[in-house]
């Protein structure tokens, strides 16, 4: 997994991901449909538990804010509480679709800010287009929030719509489309500027489109030094020019210039950057091939740009590319920003986000794109370690240095130009402890997806007439992963395909009949050869390979004929397991197990072996933590093991415990290069408090690698984490085994399968 001295380049040309329309909406629909969900962070579980948090003791802190207003920032969530406000008039650059319709993006905002800087955030959709009822309804909203981010209204309302919020609330209230926009864009210009030798006083730039994003986006370089006269702003009737009287209004106005050029086309020639903020398809290849040398070209239009990077490519080799979008390389997108905009604001109680603290953001911003990537962070990257370049103007939003670097410099500019109403006095501590609020695991999946693009492999799906199995085969190739093999009968299989609107002949796809492949003569001497001290007649070996799909996808794998394989959906794991160890050898000097990783309010937890060994020995134990140390380590974790048990350091003593203290003497003898301890019990690995009880204990914080006495306790308490404790559990994994396998849970849906084999696909290449 170690990163490769390299920069992304694409050229256009980088095959990228893709999603179905019905991906789409399955995705949105799948479980409890939408995106969010309110999780208290209370218990109220007992009577006493309903005493505090309701009536009587929730009346002590009403009358302490009654008291001290500051207080709701101490006992309430106000604090950490952003409302995403709508009202659907411009959503992304769909146009005015109403409030209703703008639900899935304002949710999907909420979503970013939880997930990029743990802020809590909720969408209201607003359903008026009248500028007044906007603002009365949101105003009198203020004692809700901590801060409020209003999205994708249209342009000239939004103006009016911020401004008068702005005066009458005394929290931050941000217009993330103009002001989330104007930052991102900027850092990346500035950095684009620098790459292309330019003097942001001479630059010449065409803005097109002349909304909410371009009004700000234009007016944020002008304060930072851009020359008015080298900006021409054009609309749907083409240049924002002085005595124009058609479609004007104030705010564009004060940006018409003194020109002769009438339409985006005479603009454009010899222009040396254009930011699109208007719509799809705006730009043609004419208009690209009359820019100036070295042209910067943002073509910022969701969720299609103005001109694609690979209609650039096609024309022109040496422009700066950037766009909106996740799946190019340069995004020029707000969620770049008011994740950690509002992280900084909401830590020092900002009364505002003037705009002292957009320029910290945008000069912050700007500045981490030009820093060395560190060793873990480069995983963010894809695996590639990007280097300041054209196709590196901007960091990507999973960069995990954001959640310090700009809620640090945006705190630092609040407290400074005194909008802060609470001072940080250590800034330096603040960034540390914004850095441990990241999750590595989100960066580490995106980073096997990325890999695994970069080399592509074939992964045989042994269950293919399932149908959620055709359907993740074809989002792995939609991915760019690789190819799907598809084992199974080819009419069954075509004609489940055609029942589900499933398209399955394009590249990609290759579907393969056990009963007529020409590789099963080849397999069968494979398998007998394994098989026959083993009781198996050559008949039975046959019947094995002809009928059980596990098997020949297996030996598939164990002759070379596909990378990777998964299986799981329509047997249980213990079945399938033993298939396919009949056909392929744990890897030398290794023990074959399951890890489970589980996921939990940002923290991480690998656990094992939750899928081979029932009642292990002491020696199975240890090589299991053995094993998954190594996997913690793949993951980008440094391992620290917990040998569970029921019993702590030998309180209270028993008979079940002994094998795991034994366990852990072996490993002691083993001189391993993980830390590791036990045994004790799961609250003892992994809270602090119940740890330090423990001074001798040898972990050096608590435990994020338990082994589990038994497959028993392990594939509870995993289970109950995930039904009771709204846990995210992934896996088990299989590792271990020669060849990359993966087994699903049965009846796994397509997004699990896919995950699956990107996984096995990933394992495949190392
Ligand atoms: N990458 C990012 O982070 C962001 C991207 N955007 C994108 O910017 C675009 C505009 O959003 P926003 O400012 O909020 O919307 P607004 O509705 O406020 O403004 C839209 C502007 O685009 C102009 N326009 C529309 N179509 C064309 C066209 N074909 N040629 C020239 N001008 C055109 C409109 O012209 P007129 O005034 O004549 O009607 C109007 O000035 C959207 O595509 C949106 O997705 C927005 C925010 C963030
Ligand atoms: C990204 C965004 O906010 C928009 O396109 O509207
Ligand atoms: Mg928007």
């Amino acid at each position: 997994m170690a990163p490769k001295e390299n920069h992304p380049k694409n050229g256009g040309k980088r095959s990228r991901p893709s999603v179905t329309e019905k991906e789409a909406l399955d995705f949105h629909s799948e479980g409890r449909p939408g995106k969010l969900e309110i999780v208290p962070t209370k218990p109220m579980a007992t009577q006493r538990d309903l005493s505090l948090a309701y009536s009587p003791g929730v009346a002590v802190p009403v009358k302490a804010i009654a008291a001290d207003p500051a207080a709701a920032y101490d006992y309430t969530t106000r604090g950490n509480m952003v409302a995403v406000i709508s009202n659907g008039t411009a959503i992304l650059g769909l146009g005015n679709l109403g409030a209703l319709a703008s639900k899935p993006v304002m949710e999907g905002k909420s979503v970013l800010f939880k997930r990029f800087a743990d802020v809590d955030s909720i969408d209201l959709e607003v359903d008026t287009e009248n500028v007044d009822e906007f603002i009365n309804c949101v105003r009198y909203l203020g004692p809700s929030f901590g801060g409020i981010n209003l999205e994708d209204i249209k342009a000239p309302e939004c103006f009016i719509i911020e401004s008068r919020l702005r005066e009458l609330m005394d929290i931050p209230v941000f217009h993330d489309d103009q002001h989330g926009t104007a930052i991102i864009a900027a850092a990346g210009l500035i950095n684009a500027l620098e790459l292309t030798g330019r003097d942001l006083k001479t630059t010449k730039l065409v803005c097109n489109g002349a909304g909410a994003a371009a009004i700000a986006c234009i007016e944020l370089i002008k304060s930072m030094g851009f020359n008015p006269e080298n900006i021409i702003l054009c609309d749907t009737k083409g240049v924002i020019y002085q005595g124009r009287t058609e479609g004007m209004n104030q705010w564009k106005s004060a940006h018409a210039v003194k020109t002769d050029r009438r339409t985006l086309e005479e603009a454009m020639k010899g222009a040396d950057v254009v930011f699109g903020l208007s719509q799809k398809g705006a730009f043609t290849e004419e208009m690209i091939r009359s820019m100036a040398e070295r042209p910067i070209i943002f073509a910022m239009a969701n969720p299609d740009p103005e001109i694609t990077p690979e209609e650039v490519a096609r024309i022109r080799d040496d422009a700066i590319m950037a766009t909106g979008r996740s799946d190019y390389p340069n995004q020029v997108n707000n969620v770049l920003g008011f994740p950690y905009i509002f992280r900084g604001a909401l830590d020092v109680r900002a009364r505002q986000i003037n705009d002292a603290m957009k320029i910290a953001a945008a000069e912050a911003l700007a500045s981490l794109a030009r820093e060395d990537v560190p060793d873990d962070v480069a995983a963010a990257y894809q695996g590639i370690r990007p280097r300041f370049g054209p196709q590196y103007i901007i960091p990507v939003p999973f960069d995990p240095r954001l959640i310090s670097a700009i809620p640090v410099a945006v705190a630092k500019a609040a407290i400074e130009s005194g909008a802060a109403r609470r001072v940080i006095g250590d800034l330096d501590a603040y960034g540390r402890e914004l850095s441990a609020r990241r999750d590595p695991i989100a960066a580490t999946t995106q980073n096997i997806y990325a890999q695994v693009r970069r080399s592509p492999k074939r992964v045989v799906f042994a269950e293919a007439e399932e149908e959620q199995v055709m359907r993740a085969a074809v989002s792995f190739i939609n991915q760019g992963l690789g190819t799907a093999i598809l084992l199974g009968r080819d009419d069954v299989i075509r004609s489940t395909a055609e029942r589900a609107g499933i398209e399955l002949d394009r590249p990609g796809i290759e579907i393969v009949n056990a009963r007529i492949s020409n590789r099963v003569e080849a397999y069968i001497d494979y398998l007998y050869a394994r098989l026959q001290r083993e009781g198996y007649l050559q008949r039975d070996v046959q019947r094995l390979i002809h009928n059980d799909r596990n098997h020949f996808a297996a030996c598939m794998v164990a002759l070379g004929d596909a990378d990777a394989m998964v299986t799981g959906t329509t047997r249980n794991y213990a079945t399938a397991l033993s298939d396919i160890r009949r056909c392929i050898d744990p890897k030398p000097g290794h023990k074959v197990i399951g890890v489970s990783i589980v996921v939990s309010r940002g923290r991480t937890v690998f656990v094992a072996d939750t899928a081979v060994h029932d009642m292990p020995s002491a020696q199975d134990l240890a090589d299991v933590a053995c094993e998954a140390a190594r996997l913690a380590r793949r993951m980008g974790y440094e391992p620290r093991i917990a040998m569970l048990a029921y019993s702590t350091f030998g309180q209270p003593r028993g008979e079940r415990s002994e094998r795991v203290r034994e366990a852990v003497a072996i490993l002691d003898q083993r001189r391993v290069n993980f830390e590791y301890d036990g045994e004790m019990a799961a609250d003892v690995a992994l809270n602090a408090a119940r740890m330090e009880q423990y001074p001798f204990n040898r972990l050096s914080g608590t435990a994020n690698v338990l082994v589990m006495p038994a497959i028993h306790s392990a594939s509870i308490s995993t289970r109950m984490l995930e039904e009771l404790g709204g846990s995210t559990l992934i896996g088990p994994l299989l590792v271990g085994l020669d060849k990359s396998v993966q087994i699903t849970s049965m009846g796994a849906k397509d997004a699990d399968i896919v995950n699956m084999a990107a996984i096995a696909a990933y394992n495949a290449g190392s």
